[in-house]
């Protein structure tokens, strides 16, 4: 096994000073328990954030750092700004409440984002410094987003997982984030990005679609080079632990004690971190609206909520308290007695131990979450019903609800249905109680938090380590080259390369500087220039007929090779299947908003550059599948472009254009090809040894140099001009 570097916000381990000294203890939750068996078996490092340790002494420190190595975890400090900023700040003040769909409570004007980078490329230096070739490093949740591509940056060679533990929302959300593009460019670092749930996924893949227009091939996106894996993952809980525990005497004697302390009373229990997206206001007010409905109930329910204090420094998690003090107020006023009071309200933590001794006691486990990454809550109580007993009521919004069916589902938004689904819960019979229990407790033990570690690092473990990239050389290296050479022989495309894409084809037209460019390019001693393009020959006619260059229209069907010749066109060429196609693309454009046909002489293409990005490549898609299943032998070939499916003559490619232009080349010229997409990638097939080919853009290509894009091709061939 690899070694593991794990990392995450917070380390595993709270750090307790006292008066007898200072101790580090390992915590009991989730991720802690499962990476516990990977982490001391691999001889990895744990590295996070070990909490607060501004008040110890130097010596307590020192202490705190011996314990730790002993963990064989590494500590990256916070100062107090970084705390407030980080932390508090743009993870739990922005990334938490707009995961959460909570966009409300995000501050008007974006703060703490230069904090959270820094932190974050503080957090990937750590890890890089205690790298070794061969580790495998797994980063964990919405604190460390640029962590990925930091690291990707630093060691490049190096297997890179991360996993997101909140909900991702859906692109519509996640799009408002002004840094919304580097967010994802930093986990597009990762070989494999794991998610709780498809829904999850699916989110991701229509935000990496619509920011930075990267398609998802069923499970993988091809990204700067490299392939980037997707995945659902959803977490477990050590259930072995929690029925174990729920088992021991000590724990049943406290159940009994909790049982006896309401044996007139049916136990309903809440147990979250005091978080406004829990959902606890309406949970408190369906048991209110249950009272208030059903008479019979009053006096015969305890609900006991434990409130676990979380973020206490973030404003909105104080007020948030304060509304839940005052409805437990209310609704213990309003329905209590001498004796007893409906709602018990705890506002602090509890161990493991405690926790099963209350959820073996509880009748229902009420969990009603607004928006939940996954909530372990709700599988920590099934696993601690051995007894094959109690009901789970569960939000649909939650994460678990994918995976437990077979809970009573509520709309934690609806307290009218809550307190509906409250009251079928406490009336449920025995048997149908059983059933349900049976089939979540199979669940939550199966796929537990040891099938969860398992499953993610296995996948990882697959994705092949990038072979050691022979990354294109930059533009200075190409000019070096092209200065060498005693006569250039140019073949160069023109939309993505000479300019940026626009809406409308008709709309990227040559700007004065572009002509004069070519004009001075073409009169530079001993060197040809050729635009070689995927538009029609009347376009290029009309924007370069005057310049002396040559011109290649429709990917070379058709060719004036010098300025004053005729148009020729390949032999052989049939354009009789254009009657059968066209139609398809019209109705594919009329249920397309924003798509378009264009008509040229020997293919037609189908646009979608103004279409919904989502919609768009998936309905490109479906017309490529279409084509494909409705003329698979006929004489034409069906091409993916930039947001366009062209379909053409088969045989005409961009590659018969050197044959044409290199068979009376001068000896001793370098044919030069410079293209931004697939159909230039048939040009540089085709060149002769010897040649040089360069990629405008990012995309995978087998030229050897490649350069940004439209300003930076253009610079390069101004370049030449000088000197
Ligand atoms: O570190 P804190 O700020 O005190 O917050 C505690 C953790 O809360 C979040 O938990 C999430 O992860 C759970 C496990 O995957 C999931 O069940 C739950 O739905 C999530 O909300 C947070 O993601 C962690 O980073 C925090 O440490
Ligand atoms: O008093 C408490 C209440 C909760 N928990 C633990 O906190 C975790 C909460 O995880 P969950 O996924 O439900 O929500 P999160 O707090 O991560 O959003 C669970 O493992 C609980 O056992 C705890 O240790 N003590």
């Amino acid at each position: 096994m690899s070694r593991l570097l794990l990392v995450s916000n917070r380390l595993p381990v709270t750090v307790k000073a006292d008066k007898d000294g200072v101790s580090v203890v390992r915590s009991a939750g989730g991720l802690a328990t499962g990476l516990r068996g990977p982490h001391e078996r691999s001889g990895g490092l744990w590295i996070g954030w070990p909490g607060d340790v501004s008040r110890l002494t130097p010596q307590q420190r020192a202490s705190v750092e011996a314990q730790l190595a002993e963990l064989r975890c590494v500590p990256l400090y916070l100062s107090a700004s970084e705390v407030s900023r980080f932390y508090e700040g743009y993870s739990n003040r922005t990334l938490w409440p707009l995961c959460h769909y909570l966009i409300d409570r995000i501050p008007e004007q974006e703060r703490d984002w230069d904090v959270y980078r820094k932190v974050n490329e503080r957090f990937a230096d750590l890890v890089a410094r205690h790298y070794q070739p061969g580790d495998t490093i797994w980063v964990h949740d919405y604190q460390l987003m640029l962590v990925p591509a930091f690291l990707r940056a630093r060691l490049p060679q190096a297997r890179i997982g991360f996993f997101f533990h909140i909900p991702f929302p859906s692109s519509e959300i996640f799009r408002t984030l002004p840094h919304r593009a580097d967010l994802v460019r930093g986990l597009l670092g990762a070989d494999l990005i794991g998610f709780h749930t498809i829904t999850y996924v699916r989110h991701f893949s229509s935000t990496l679609m619509r920011l930075l227009g990267l398609e998802t091939v069923v499970d993988r996106v091809a990204y700067d080079g490299r392939e980037v894996r997707l995945g659902a993952f959803p977490m477990g809980i050590d259930a072995q632990a929690f029925e174990n525990l729920a088992k021991e005497p000590a724990v049943l004697e406290e159940v009994r004690t909790h049982r006896e302390k309401s044996s007139e009373l049916r136990l309903l229990l809440g147990v979250d971190r005091l978080d406004y997206t829990k959902g606890i206001p309406r949970r408190l007010l369906a048991v209110q609206r249950l009272l208030e409905r059903e008479p019979t109930w009053r006096g015969r329910l305890r609900f006991v909520q434990v409130a676990v204090p979380s973020r206490t420094a973030v404003a909105d998690y104080a007020a948030y308290r304060d509304k839940v003090d005052e409805l437990v107020g209310r609704i213990n006023g309003l329905y209590g007695s001498v004796h007893n009071v409906p709602v018990h309200y705890l506002y602090r933590s509890f161990n493991e131990r405690q926790l099963t001794a209350l959820y073996r006691a509880a009748d229902v486990m009420f969990v009603t979450p607004i928006r939940d990454g996954m909530n372990l809550v709700a599988k920590e109580f099934c696993a601690a019903r051995p007894d094959e007993d109690g009901v789970l009521v569960l939000s649909e919004f939650a994460g678990a609800a994918d995976e437990m069916g077979d809970a009573v589902m509520v709309n934690p938004y609806d307290v009218e249905g809550m307190a509906d689904a409250l009251e079928a819960a406490l009336e449920m019979p025995e048997e149908e109680r059983r059933t349900r229990m049976r089939n979540l407790r199979a669940r939550v033990k199966e796929y537990d938090v040891h099938w969860w570690v398992r499953s993610f690092l296995d996948e990882l473990q697959a994705t092949p380590t990038p072979p050691p990239r022979v990354e294109p050389a930059g533009a200075e290296e190409a000019l070096a080259q092209l200065r060498e050479a005693q006569c250039l022989l140019l073949l160069i495309d023109y939309d993505g390369t000479l300019v940026p894409f626009a809406p409308k084809p008709e709309l990227a037209s040559p700007d004065a500087e572009l002509l004069d460019l070519l004009q001075r390019l073409a009169s530079r001693r001993d060197t040809r220039v050729h635009i070689v393009s995927g538009r029609p020959r009347e376009t290029l006619e009309a924007w370069f007929g005057g310049l002396p260059l040559g011109l290649h229209a429709e990917h070379g069907l058709w060719s004036r090779p010098a300025p004053g010749a005729p148009w020729t066109s390949q032999e052989g060429v049939t354009t009789d299947w254009k009657n059968l196609v066209r139609p398809v693309l019209e109705a594919f454009a009329a249920r397309v908003p924003g798509a378009f046909v264009e008509e040229k002489s020997g293919s037609l293409a189908w646009h979608y550059r103004q279409v919904d990005p989502v919609f768009g490549a998936r309905q490109a898609r479906e017309l490529r599948l279409h084509l494909g299943e409705v003329f698979a032998h006929g004489p034409l070939e069906v091409l993916p472009g930039d947001k366009v499916v062209e379909v053409r003559a088969r045989g005409v490619n961009k590659g018969r254009v050197v044959a044409l232009v290199t068979q009376d080349m001068s000896p001793g010229t370098r044919v030069v090809a410079i293209g931004d997409d697939r159909t230039d990638e048939d040009l540089f097939a085709a060149l002769p040894e010897g040649s040089l080919a360069i990629h405008a853009g990012g995309k995978d290509t087998r030229a050897r140099y490649r350069v940004k894009g439209p300003p930076e091709v253009r610079r390069l061939l101004s370049s030449l001009l000088v000197g």
